[in-house]
């Protein structure tokens, strides 16, 4: 049997379910498929892997709660069903982890959140931090104030955008189908599942051309165009069966199940590309003789004893330059500190953060992963 090592190595998962399986066709929520993934969630966490689930099915459990049989076209109906149905999503995967003793949070996003830089920065501090203390996300669409996600359906990007946010090493979609078919499989009974491909292969959008499920939105193209949005931080992603048997298990002891769709480069490459070609910078670090030397080796992260001055405003997270003492650019990164935070640190040794800070976030000035050599 070959064997997935990506899946194997993954420390960080978004998983993504949609709503035709959670409410198994409509049914009301299925609490016995939500249990089996909890549990299967719960022995990746005892394995250390973070998990984030991006959970649909609010219009669904809202319309079955509220004994709707077809689901309305009204905005504001549709928003009403998502609002009952989020209640019910979220007890139920809150009950389930407790089963494991894990607590859950919930995260309502919207895209417009992701694209405004400080919302976007906030979000990743948050999810971090959740992550960090053994929480699981249970992320949805805040559907009371969205207007076209509701209309279509975007779980499948906002998965792939919550991967990017939390640098995930993969995205896993679990669906109706067992993966992602040459054909529609609902229509063509001879349709093929395809295994792997590079999610930026073109042949993908005629396959996923078919259109969504009754009750699911995207149908298998906004999963195609996840998959190319996760590639973009390097992230791969699953499209697999929910309803096979033990599919995240299986998934993660490499068995080759549902279509794997890959990035073109790795995870920390895909980062070091965008910062290369990222132009706006936020501010200067000046470096001593010997950080110049340490960086020009590579592999190495910049730490605050190698750093002279810092000029301009910036906040932790942001772009920016570093200089040697001549004025020339070195490298580019990304900085863990805003940059009051350091100057008060410049210069200093890393086991003197907390005694000047009050606190420290993180060792380093910048990350060998977030640090282009110029
Ligand atoms: N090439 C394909 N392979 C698999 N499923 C396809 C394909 N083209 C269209 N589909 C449809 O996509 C549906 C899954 O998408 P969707 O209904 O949006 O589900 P979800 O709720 O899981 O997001 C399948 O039930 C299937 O009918
Ligand atoms: N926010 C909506 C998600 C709709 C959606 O994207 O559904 P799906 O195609 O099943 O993932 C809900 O919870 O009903």
């Amino acid at each position: 049997m070959s064997t997935r090592s990506q899946l194997r190595q993954a420390r960080r998962l978004v998983i993504k379910i949609g709503s035709a399986l959670l409410t198994n066709d409509g049914k009301g929520l299925d609490e016995a498929a939500l249990s089996l993934w909890v549990d299967q969630i719960a022995g990746l966490i005892d394995e250390g892997v973070e998990v984030v689930v991006v959970s649909s099915g609010a219009v669904a459990v809202g319309m079955s709660r509220l004994g709707w049989v077809s689901r309305p076209d009204q905005l504001h109906e549709l928003q009403a069903a998502a609002a009952v149905g989020q209640m019910g999503l979220v007890q139920s995967w809150e009950a389930q982890f407790k089963r494991h003793d894990v607590h859950t949070a919930q995260i309502l996003l919207t895209h417009d959140d992701l694209s405004d830089r400080k919302r976007y920065l906030n979000g990743r501090s948050t999810l971090r931090a959740l992550l960090d203390v053994g929480v699981v996300p249970i992320v949805n669409e805040n559907d009371t104030v969205v207007t076209d996600e509701i209309r279509f359906g975007d779980n499948d990007t906002l998965g792939a955008l919550v991967a990017n946010l939390i640098e995930a090493d993969g995205l896993i979609i679990l669906t109706d189908q067992l993966g992602l078919f040459d054909r529609d499989p609902r229509k063509h009974a001879d349709a093929r599942l395809v295994t792997e491909r590079k999610a930026s292969d073109r042949e993908l959008d005629a396959m996923a051309g078919g259109g969504a499920g009754v009750l699911g939105r995207g149908g298998m193209q906004t999963k195609v165009r996840a998959a190319r949005l996760a590639a973009r931080s390097g992230a791969f992603t699953v499209i697999v069966g929910g309803r096979v048997e033990r599919a995240i298990t299986r998934l993660r002891q490499g068995e080759v199940i549902g279509t794997l769709l890959l990035p073109e480069q790795g995870r920390v490459a895909a980062r070091k590309q965008w910062i290369a070609g990222h132009l706006q910078t936020r501010g200067t670090l000046t470096l001593d003789a010997g950080a110049v030397k340490v960086l020009c080796l590579g592999g190495r992260s910049l730490l605050p004893v190698g750093v002279k001055s810092v000029a301009g405003q910036f906040r932790r997270g942001e772009m920016v330059s570093c200089i040697d003492e001549s004025g020339r650019e070195i490298a580019r990164g990304l900085v863990n500190y805003d940059a009051d935070e350091a100057r008060a640190i410049a210069g200093r040794s890393s086991h003197r953060i907390t005694e000047v800070l009050g606190y420290i976030s993180d060792e380093e000035m910048i990350h060998r992963d977030n640090l282009v050599i110029i």
